[in-house]
Order: C-alpha cells, then structure tokens, then sequence
C-alpha cells in the first residue's frame, strides 16, 4: 500500500550496474518529492544515467531499495513500472523514428482504452502545440526540440506520478532547452516529482528546486539548487575533487 506521507520516489543505499562484481552506483541515496524538480548532476561516467536506468528496472539492482510513494519497486520489470506510476525518458533512442507523432503517442497509450486514449492524446497536444503541426511526420523527421517534446508527452500519457529525464536538454539550443525546462515545471506544478540529469550545471539548477551531485556512483553533494549553484565546492567536485566531509 502507497504511504501518502512517503516521498513520491526514494532510493536508498542502492547499488546498481551492468555487472555485479562491478558496480557503478555504490550506496546511492536520493528523495523526490511530489511537484519537486531534482537535477542529478555530475561528471561523466559518475553514474547518473546507470542511477535512472536502474530505477527504470532497467539495470540490475545488487543491493538497496528504490520506492514509489512507500512501495518498494526495487525488480520490477520496466515494462510494468508504468503502471507503477513511473514515467522514464532516456537520453536515446526515447521515440519511434519509423512512427508518426500520433502514431507514438498511441504506442504510449496502449494500456488504455476507448475515451481514454483520444483524451490523454490530445492533453499531449495541448500541453507541447508544437506537435500539432508534425502530427503526421516521423519521429524521425523531428528536430531535436519536438523530438524531447514528443518523448516526454509519450511518458506522460499514462500519468506517471515520478518522471525520469535523461538530459531532455542534450543537443538543443539555449531557446529550446528554456521551453523544455518551462514544460518540465508545468509538469511538476501539477504534482509529479521529476528527477532530471543534466550535464548543463547553471541551467540545470536554474530549472531544479534541488541538486544532487553524484560521483563515482555516490552522492557527493546535495542541497536546494541555488545554494549548490553557489557552492564553491561545486566546481571542485566537477573537477575531481572531493569535498571535505
Ligand atoms: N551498457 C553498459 N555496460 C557496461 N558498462 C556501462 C554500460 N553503460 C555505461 N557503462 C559504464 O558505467 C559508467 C557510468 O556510466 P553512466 O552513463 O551511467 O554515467 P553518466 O554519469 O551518465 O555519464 P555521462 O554524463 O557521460 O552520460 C561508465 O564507466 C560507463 O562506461
């Protein structure tokens, strides 16, 4: 049973990786809270994608817990974790290049039936109007900008209660990323807790309500996003440093 007082996604003591003699997240520990932006930052090869992957159910977990409002999802298969309440968006490969738009958002809605589907499709309109117009293009014809758009309303479709984004602002321009981070708070107001890797530490943050810092598979730095944004440990930890404890 879902604790209402639980933290919408909590991930505890978790270590996780593609070989179990080899972990990559090593005591991992985040919570997200409902209408929270996190961004999960770090340097490269810290870890942040394998976290989200293994949150997904996508990654073997060796050890630790990863919850849902309480409940523990922490082996759940990725193709059920939807219906847990979970939405994830990975940096690639996140639509159906050989779809349509309205093609992918019925992929989306698969689960779903009659009234249902029609109504959470056009909601995937109404909130990104961009898509209206490219209905009928491919995923694969999108620029980047619709493409972050379209996987992101994909993920929405069936009403997760924690959203995952891999770097939705990857490849895109500073007039795209601004749109995508005012969408992914439109989507936190309404009451989703949004974890969101970023390598874009600034804009990261700008967007976040909290940051963590994970390297090396732990979280080395933690805190309410424009304290972190002006912690002068912030650039060593970047660097290679560590903090002192
Ligand atoms: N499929 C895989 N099989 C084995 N090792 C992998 C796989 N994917 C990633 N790794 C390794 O896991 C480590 C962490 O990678 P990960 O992509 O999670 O880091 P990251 O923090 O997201 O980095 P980046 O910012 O560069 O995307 C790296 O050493 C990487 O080589």
């Amino acid at each position: 049973m879902a604790e209402p007082s639980a933290p919408a996604l909590s991930v505890e003591a978790l270590s996780a990786g593609y070989h179990r003699d080899l972990p990559i997240v090593r005591g991992a520990a985040l919570t997200v809270a409902s209408g929270e932006v996190v961004a999960l930052l770090g340097p490269n090869g810290a870890g942040k994608s394998t976290l989200m992957k293994a949150i997904a159910g996508l990654v073997g977990i060796f050890s630790g817990q990863v919850t849902l409002s309480g409940v523990s999802v922490a082996g759940v298969a990725a193709e059920d974790l939807a219906a847990a309440g979970l939405g994830y968006v990975p940096q690639l490969q996140n639509v159906f290049t050989g779809l349509t738009v309205d093609e992918n958002l019925r992929a989306g809605a698969h689960r779903l039936r009659g009234s249902l589907v029609r109504e959470r499709i056009g909601a995937a309109y109404h909130r990104f109007p961009d898509l209206v117009q490219r209905r009928r293009a491919y995923g694969g014809e999108l620029s980047g900008g619709q493409r972050q758009m379209l996987a992101i309303a994909r993920a929405l479709i069936m009403h997760p209660r924690v959203l995952l984004l891999d770097e939705p602002s990857a490849g895109l321009s500073p007039k795209i990323t601004t749109e995508i981070f005012a969408a992914v708070r439109a989507i936190a107001a309404e009451g989703v807790a949004v974890l969101m890797v970023e390598q874009n530490v600034k804009a990261g943050l700008a967007a976040a309500d909290r940051g963590i810092v994970l390297v090396e598979g732990r979280v080395a730095m933690a805190g309410p996003a424009q304290a972190l944004a002006n912690d002068p440990d912030l650039r060593r930890v970047f660097m290679g440093g560590r903090v002192a404890a």
